[in-house]
């Protein structure tokens, strides 16, 4: 579908032009399933996003009795692994210095559009000012302008797409990274503290040459916040996310129990999120959350967001004593130089732990026989890196493009209990399925407790020795049974993953023999 004459003159408008002449969003920004919705205002007592005073974790700490550090470090430890955010006060920076960070980052967004130009984000660059990148005509606009500057390591800022405009703008922002570079360093020990790790677990994965990168969001007021979303919901590749809200407009939701809740502006804190990296790092004990940003019919609001991450050449893997037999290690995320590649066991979309996610392409891949001389699992137990040539995807689909993220198309959840009766629901259904094919169902009826045991027995099985899971291999020219893409070219792309297949339905065409017997409940899904 080509763009219309007037929709590529529409997108020529930028966001802020349109907030000036009050226009009603394009159809280009528009979110089309009406999937905004209201969110909950947490009420103080049950926030899923605590307040919580980080100086009792910076040291020495002998200021604070012991048991008052442990209850925070227990109420760390909660909240990293439900909503994985909190918003943090005792870090140690003034509320005054927090104004003066919000000041220059308004005064740049209201510089005249051919200033703010020159420091626009080049084609195929992460830095540099500018909206989301157009990659397909059914994309989903943000209705927000940014500016993404890489703050660390020092020596790989890229001063030409720093501001001189306000003048301050580089010395506060230097100032800034080093106030919150602190704050993360504390934040790291204490997180591996309350794991009963040694506190600088997570501090080392991140090394000397951690990247922290500075993005400044800008979502001008908006005549139809029911429509267009500031950033559509994704979750932060980073380790952790630092971001200081705009100081009276709110607008960041988090999905917390698959409800948008309102993170509630606090102007002296800093909300610190968690990102997928560190969601890997502890083996999937703390959460990244999915979050996005609404719009707001009166007023603009900013915000400065800081994205920490491991040193580029570090694999991303959980750290050593948060493995075991009953924790395998769930994903593993590699750089090695320009190509990246991630696996997980649940894809970026299912991020909601009681949706069945619903795809339109189910069937299994070529059948196996071939077997690689050493299973993925068994790679990433040992950290191999760089890996095999055969699993590094194309350059092209290298991740390291912040504002790509934002560009993800965001999955529908949809209540199945309510397709017979809702026509709303039943239209919902209609759309996932004719745009992105996909969808994440709730009201299935099935408890949540019982699909975690599905999760269980399965993560059970892949965590067994490779011998008793061979047991149950697929034989060539075979689509059941267990193991891994068949190699059928030198130049092909493995899939980071090992794989069991069974048959269901119809019940008389199940293969038992390929059915594992460990763990033992695998097989009863029913009352046998
Ligand atoms: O503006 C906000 O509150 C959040 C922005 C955000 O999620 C991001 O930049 O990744
Ligand atoms: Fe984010």
């Amino acid at each position: 579908m080509a763009l219309l004459a007037e929709e590529v003159v529409s997108l020529s408008k930028s966001v802020q032009e349109m907030s000036v002449d009050g226009d009603e969003p394009p159809s280009h920004y528009i979110v089309k399933d009406s999937f905004i919705g209201s969110a909950d205002d947490p009420s103080p007592s049950l926030c899923p996003f605590p307040i919580l005073d980080i100086s009792h974790f910076s040291s020495p700490s002998s200021s604070f009795p012991e048991t008052e550090v442990d209850k925070e470090l227990e109420k760390l430890k909660l909240a990293l692994s439900s909503s994985g955010c909190f918003q943090a006060i005792g870090h140690g920076i003034s509320s005054s210095f927090l104004d003066k960070v919000r000041d220059v980052t308004k005064q740049f967004f209201a510089l005249p559009g051919t200033e703010k130009q020159k420091y626009a984000r080049a084609v195929n660059e992460s830095e540099g000012y500018g909206s989301d990148r157009i990659v397909s005509d059914k994309q989903v606009l943000d209705w927000s302008h940014r500016l993404t500057l890489r703050v660390f390591p020092e020596d790989k800022r890229r001063f030409n797409l720093w501001p001189e405009n306000p003048y301050d703008f580089r010395d506060i922002m230097d100032e800034y990274a080093l106030k919150i570079k602190v704050v993360t360093d504390v934040v790291f020990k204490a997180m591996a503290r309350s794991l009963n790790l040694e506190e600088n677990s997570f501090l080392n994965e991140f090394g000397d040459q951690a990247l922290m990168q500075a993005r400044f969001n800008f979502y001008p007021s908006c005549s139809r916040p029911d429509l267009v979303l500031g950033v559509k919901p994704h979750t932060d590749r980073s380790g952790i996310t630092v971001l200081l809200q705009d100081r009276e407009v709110e607008g960041l939701q988090v999905l917390v129990d698959d409800k948008w809740v309102k993170v509630p502006v606090i102007p002296h804190a800093l909300v610190i999120n968690l990102g997928d990296q560190m969601q890997i790092m502890s083996n999937g004990i703390f959460k990244s959350p999915v979050h996005r940003v609404v719009t707001n019919s009166e007023k603009l609001r900013i915000s400065v967001a800081l994205f920490n991450e491991p040193e580029p050449e570090n694999e991303i893997r959980a750290v050593d004593g948060l493995v075991d037999e009953n924790r395998p290690r769930t994903a593993v995320q590699t750089t090695t130089g320009q190509n990246s590649f991630v696996c997980r066991t649940s894809s970026q979309a299912a991020k909601h732990p009681h949706c069945l996610t619903s795809n339109m392409a189910g069937m299994p891949l070529a059948s196996d026989g071939v077997s690689l001389s050493r299973s993925i699992q068994e790679m990433s137990m040992n950290g191999d890196e760089p890996p095999p040539e055969f699993y590094v995807k194309d350059s092209s689909f290298t991740h390291t493009d912040y504002s790509d993220l934002s560009a993800s198309i965001s999955v529908p959840v949809i209540d199945i209990s309510l397709l017979l009766s809702s026509k709303d629901e039943l239209e919902k259904l209609r759309q996932a399925l004719s745009s992105g094919g996909c969808f994440q169902a709730i009201g299935h009826g099935i408890s949540n407790s019982f699909i975690d045991k599905v999760r269980e027995v399965a993560k059970q099985f892949f965590g067994l020795p490779q011998e008793e899971k061979q047991k149950y291999s697929r034989a060539v020219n075979e689509v059941q049974g267990y193991g891994h893409d068949l190699i059928v070219s030198e130049k092909q792309v493995l899939d980071w993953n090992s794989r069991l297949f069974l048959r269901v339905f119809p019940e008389h065409q199940r293969k038992l023999d390929l059915w594992p017997e460990n763990p033992n409940n695998f097989r009863r899904w029913r009352n046998h």
